[in-house]
């Protein structure tokens, strides 16, 4: 269980939230929603270790929450960022680095269903920077799907994706949920937050 116990974050002295707390257990969803610039990406952020709170705590099963951690990085999955990629390696190489990162049995299979999935095949031999933004999208979509996990952070997954990729999205978390992952997402997509979540954390008015 991921647990966020009253925390707080200002820029220059203004307050972006207060006192925030939350629980996401395992197989639940927790949705992050609140207007432009309200301070989800901030949230998520600190949460994860990139960017410190002011004050308060992360803490997973227990354990103060610590990225450096190779047990937390073995648990949590996140899309938060543009996903960096190495300019000399083809969608499925990045997709097996990252599976054989996390020791992943049959990472080439696996990496192949993920492309599949995703319909990335025909994709798969060229380089992320020639994807179109939905395809890239699709590929950070595939950096947490190729590796285990108990936790996933997602900041607007839904962001730059078509019809089908937004209802594959909503199926993929709902798996995640069955799968028993805690799932904490930042959105503006309200049939998101309808089909996925079990709970609504709103930030700002
Ligand atoms: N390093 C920083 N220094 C100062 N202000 C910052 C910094 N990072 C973010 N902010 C400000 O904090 C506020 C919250 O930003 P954040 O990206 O968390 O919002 P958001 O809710 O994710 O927005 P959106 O829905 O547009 O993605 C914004 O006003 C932003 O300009």
């Amino acid at each position: 269980m991921l647990e966020v116990i009253d925390v707080c974050k200002s820029y220059g002295g203004e307050p972006l939230f207060e006192n925030v707390r939350l629980a996401v257990p395992a197989g639940s969803a927790v949705a992050v929603v609140g207007a432009n610039g309200c301070g989800k990406s901030t949230f998520l952020r600190g949460v994860l270790g990139i960017e410190a709170f002011d004050t308060g705590s992360v803490v997973l099963d227990g354990a103060e929450f610590d990225e450096r951690d190779p047990a937390v990085r073995a648990a949590v999955a996140a899309d938060v960022e543009e996903l960096p990629s190495f300019p000399d390696l083809s969608v499925r190489e990045h997709l097996e680095l990252m599976a054989h990162a996390h020791a992943v049995p049959e990472a080439a299979a696996v990496t192949e269903n993920v492309l599949r999935e995703l319909q990335l095949q025909s994709a798969a031999d060229r380089m992320p920077a020639t994807l179109s933004s939905g395809q890239r999208r699709r590929l950070a979509f595939g950096a947490w799907l190729v590796r285990p996990r108990r936790v996933l952070v997602l900041d607007e997954p839904e962001q730059r994706l078509d019809t089908d990729g937004r209802a594959w999205l909503a199926d993929a978390l709902l798996t995640e949920r069955r799968n028993g992952t805690a799932v904490l997402f930042a959105t503006h997509d309200r049939a998101l937050v309808d089909q996925v979540a079990d709970d609504v954390l709103r930030i700002g008015r």
